[in-house]
């Protein structure tokens, strides 16, 4: 296995404190991990934290999740793969054309465009909450849903839970990346999410890349706990 394949956790840095965030970033190895940036510590601190991040050698799954107009996304990306990002999201429910045009618009950065994946249900979501939005589809056929019309538009992968990850690979190949937030370890607080595994058994089930934020950077040794995690996944 080459050392890219063994870096399948992608920590959420979701800090309300640059310094906080830096001081814990810089005792990690770009080796061990990825890192991902969400909608909190962009509207905080923007694109020269990100940069920071990439200088310090760690890839960086950009996750603000476009969820507009084609043309607007297509231009929110291409302005991620300026910053030289590795991974970048949409939500999969802006549709098929909003995602096909977003691909297009990254084909002009060759081998250095960013991944581009799509949500699907958030992982924080289960089927009741889904009746609420007047989906119908149980949280799995709605997943597989909005995966293929992923697929489709020409997309790299979708952020999906675990629990739907075996199905997925079945039906879209292993090529199609599968990018799972609500990960626990066991006994680790579930916080407000619904559709969790623990990272062992999601990678057995099939994803790609495990997002795990809380269990790590709030543990009384981050350091430790992302080195448990990743030598239970060997
Ligand atoms: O796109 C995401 O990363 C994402 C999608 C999703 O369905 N669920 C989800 O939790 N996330 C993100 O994954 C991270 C999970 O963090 P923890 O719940 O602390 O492990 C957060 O930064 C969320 O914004």
């Amino acid at each position: 296995m080459s050392l890219e394949d063994t870096k399948k956790v992608l920590i959420a840095l979701d800090y309300d404190s640059q310094d906080a965030a830096l001081n814990f970033v810089k005792k990690l190895s770009p080796d061990t991990c990825r890192l991902k940036v969400g909608k909190e510590m962009f509207t905080y601190f923007g694109p020269a934290f990100v940069k920071q991040l990439i200088d310090l050698g760690f890839d960086v799954f950009l996750d603000l999740k476009f969820h507009d107009i084609p043309n607007t996304v297509a231009k929110a990306v291409t302005a991620a793969a300026n910053m030289g990002v590795w991974m970048v999201n949409v939500h999969a429910s802006g549709g098929f054309e909003m995602m096909n045009k977003a691909k297009l618009a990254l084909e002009k950065f060759g081998n250095k465009a960013p991944l581009l994946i799509a949500v699907t249900v958030l992982t924080s979501m289960d089927e009741a909450e889904l009746k609420r939005l007047g989906v119908e589809k149980s949280a799995q056929e709605q997943v597989i849903h909005l995966a293929k019309l992923t697929k489709d538009a020409g997309l790299d992968g979708v952020v999906c839970s675990a629990q739907e990850a075996k199905a997925l690979k079945a039906q879209l190949g292993s090529e199609f990346k599968l990018v799972t937030p609500g990960i626990r370890p066991a006994g680790s607080d579930v916080g407000d999410q619904k559709r969790i595994m623990t990272p062992k058994q999601a990678i057995e089930a099939g994803s790609d890349y495990l997002v795990i934020g809380r269990p790590i950077t709030q543990s009384s040794d981050p350091v430790q706990t992302l080195s448990d995690v990743n030598k239970s996944l060997v």
